[in-house]
């Protein structure tokens, strides 16, 4: 994969998909030879709907009345070998490099060959170059996977392998890599943190180790080997009594086009699980060994009641905390994590129980959904990678869009008839001012008849308002009259209908012309002062803003406002122009008055306010009334600027970041130095760093170090991990979860 599809790949989605289960038989050991001398195998495995790969086991046995078959994405028989088992994963494994998690697990019987499938016999951890025929799946998949990391390094990718080795033993968790052996050290924790929207499950003070090869992780898992606690049984002569854990995690950074950086981090768990075993009330075990069987046998039922849980729809709560096993698990079992289970069985029919139990245990497996999703660190550059693609996007959209001239034409057409409008309104409305004025001077000179200034009688309202008769020659002049302006009035109204929609039908083709708006700010993110979107202003003009709003607010600075033309009621009673899209209309935004050209009118009031007026205004007395913003943009500046310097102090919202005063700093640091031993032994130290560059102490605890570097591997609180230099940092040691 190049750099350039890991760009595209991206904040890709999760894909859907469930646990795989594969079913491997064993030969038929001596021991179940002898004991079933007249009997044969019980398990046949065939493949069904025209696989390959054989996927079908059915077990039969006529003395057992047993008859059944199961379908699972793969089986292999007892003449599979090791190769052809890895073969079958290598591709989940190698995946684990490009962000996958991926957990392998072998569950079964005890003697059914889990350790042998996992790791394979003891000499496959010997020295040498080449790994050897019968080598199991974790030194395959850790050579695999170093084999994958450097055909990744081609493309100038670099990876950072750290390792670490556990084992769950009587339900508690033990470092296998520690020079103490595992009866003398203390249990460690499991812990949980929540990082995103998932939970982590971690184990608080285990070490880890950075390797460079798959050398390395064999070296570790010879140490591991040692101390992982193991035991004669009936069934096998080195029966592991412990869950063992193997866990790889890797770090991949890769550069990705526009000289973005991608870290993808993934964890590799290949698990060898203990064996369930029959309790036996023949045989006479020791107290240690009752314990071992019991803890071995709690443990896996545990296993099999988070698997039902998770199977049942129904359910809602599911046990993991039941065991040690279920929590380290977890993420394993309806997690972010590829899980592949391999089930172990033996084909002889002396085993037929345990055999069916687990087939059982592997059906309800295969039934679990899991959530994978490529891990990965989207850097800043990768942000304005993806900034820079849209703005790329918008501008070819933009030179895709018809030539600037013609749309010139349109928006100037656009700006006069809006012109012609207004003066046809304005017309329109002294004309209407004139016909009401006619039609009530009748009624004004209809005095009473005793007036002594009217010697002539008027004619009544009635007869005023009457059709022109050719004997009152007054009447008629003005009942012409009226008609006249009435006329008018009808054809300025056409006229101004007619504006109205060659106007609406010219905004229409603009806007399509302009193609869909890139989306535009919510009118609440648009600063009231410049009309830029209040997130992209600097520091500078956001003060700046904020200043030429409070100036604009202030009752006593606030420039006179001119009163707005009133209107008659027959003028507001025209039909309102509206524009197709407020928020995308051209001439909306053109018509913007920026403070900075002329800041004697606020930007709050309505457009109209900041236009000279049409027709000089008329006085009056009514106090004009200041137009108010929905809710203070100042107020919601300021907000929003505190926000903001909240995001900037810490990169995650939710820590809560400690400040200390630097005089504390100081003095504290020598302390926190001399406490710190700069080996292995720091691991489990809970501390406080300092960032200079947020001024915040982050709470961490020390889970590991790595001797060549001096480096200390530091899970943060929050829930991220970081490998520091202490001794380069401003620390406060707070002592250990213990203490
Ligand atoms: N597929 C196989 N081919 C050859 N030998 C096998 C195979 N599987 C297991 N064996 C042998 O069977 C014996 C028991 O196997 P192993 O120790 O792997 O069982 P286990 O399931 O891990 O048992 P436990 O749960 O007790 O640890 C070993 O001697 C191993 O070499």
């Amino acid at each position: 994969m190049t750099g350039d599809d890991r760009d595209e790949d991206v904040g890709a989605v999760a894909q859907q998909e469930c646990v795989r289960v594969i079913v491997r038989v064993r030969p038929t050991n001596e021991r179940e030879l002898k004991a079933q001398a007249e009997t044969s195998d019980v398990v046949s495995i065939a493949a069904k709907h025209g696989s390959d790969v054989p996927n079908h086991v059915h077990v039969g046995s006529a003395s057992w009345d047993v008859d059944v078959g199961y379908t699972y994405d793969a089986v292999f028989g007892a003449a599979t070998t090791q190769e052809e088992i890895y073969g079958y994963l290598e591709s989940s494994v190698e995946q684990v490099v490009q962000g996958f998690n991926c957990t392998i697990f072998a569950y079964g019987q005890t003697g059914t060959g889990k350790t042998h499938t996992m790791m394979g016999p003891d000499a496959v951890l010997r020295d040498g170059d080449t790994l050897p025929v019968d080598s199991g799946i974790i030194p395959r998949a850790v050579s695999g996977l170093f084999r994958e990391l450097r055909a990744v390094s081609t493309s100038g990718a670099g990876a950072v392998v750290h390792c670490s080795y556990m084992q769950i033993y009587n339900n508690q968790v033990f470092d296998l890599l520690q020079t103490t052996r595992a009866q003398d050290q203390k249990p460690l924790q499991v812990r949980e943190m929540i990082k995103g929207n998932a939970k982590h499950i971690y184990v608080s003070g285990i070490s880890e180790f950075r390797v460079a090869s798959a050398q390395d992780v064999l070296e570790l898992l010879k140490v591991g080997a040692q101390n992982r606690t193991i035991r004669a049984t009936e069934c096998n002569e080195k029966s592991s009594r412990s869950h063992a854990l193997l866990q790889v995690n890797i770090e991949v950074e890769s550069r990705g086009t526009e000289s973005t950086t991608i870290i993808r981090r993934a964890k590799l768990n290949l698990v060898d699980l203990a064996g369930s075993e029959k309790w036996d009330t023949d045989i006479a075990m020791s107290n240690d060994r009752t314990r071992e069987l019991r803890n071995i046998n709690a443990s896996l039922s545990a296993l099999g009641n988070v698997i039902a849980a998770l199977t049942d729809k129904k359910r809602s709560h599911i046990p993991y905390r039941d065991s040690k096993l279920t929590r380290l698990l977890q993420d394993s079992l309806g997690g972010n994590t590829r899980t592949i289970v391999i089930a172990t069985i033996s084909p002889s029919e002396a085993a037929i129980e345990e055999t069916l139990s687990t087939l059982q245990f592997a059906e309800r497996a295969k039934q679990i959904s899991l959530n994978i999703q490529v891990n990965e660190v989207v850097d800043d550059a990768v942000l304005l990678a993806r900034a820079q693609k849209e703005i790329r996007r918008l501008q070819q959209l933009l030179q895709a869009s018809p030539d600037k001239e013609q749309l010139a034409t349109l928006e100037s057409r656009v700006t006069s008839l809006e012109e012609e409008l207004r003066q046809v309104k304005a017309e329109n409305l002294q004309l209407k001012r004139r016909i009401k004025a006619k039609r009530e001077e009748p009624r004004a000179t209809a005095q009473p008849a005793s007036s002594p200034s009217n010697q002539v009688a008027e004619p009544s309202v009635a007869q005023a308002m009457a059709p022109p008769t050719p004997t009152n020659n007054a009447t008629v002049d003005d009942a012409n009259e009226l008609q006249t302006y009435d006329l008018q009035e009808q054809y300025q109204l056409s006229q101004l209908h007619r504006l109205q929609s060659e106007r609406r039908q010219l905004e229409a083709q603009l806007e399509a012309m302009h193609g869909p708006q890139p989306n535009l700010p919510e009118d609440d993110d648009v600063c009231p002062m410049c009309r830029r979107v209040i997130d992209h202003h600097t520091d500078e003009e956001l003060d700046r803003c904020i200043e030429l709003e409070a100036q604009a607010m202030a009752p006593a600075q606030s420039p006179p406002e001119l009163p707005r033309p009133k209107t008659s009621g027959a003028a507001s009673a025209l039909p309102a122009l509206r524009r197709p899209s407020s928020k995308a209309s051209l001439t909306q935004r053109k018509d913007v008055v920026s403070p900075y050209l002329d800041t004697s009118c606020s930007i709050l009031g309505s457009r109209d306010s900041c236009k000279p007026p049409s027709t000089p205004p008329t006085p009056t007395n009514a106090r004009p009334v200041k137009p108010k913003p929905k809710h203070s943009i100042v107020k919601q500046m300021k907000a929003r600027q505190k926000a903001k310097d909240r995001l900037a102090a810490s990169p995650y919202v939710e820590v809560s970041a400690i400040k200390k005063p630097e005089a504390s700093v100081e003095s504290n640091q020598s302390k926190a130095k001399g406490v710190l031993c700069n080996d292995v032994r720091d691991i489990g130290l809970n501390l406080t760093v300092y960032s200079y560059r947020y001024d915040s102490w982050y709470p961490c605890t020390v889970v590991g170090y790595d001797s060549k570097r001096k480096m200390h591997c530091c899970h943060y609180d929050y829930g991220d991990k970081q490998w520091l230099v202490l001794a380069d940092k401003k620390i406060d040691v707070l002592g250990r979860a213990s203490d």
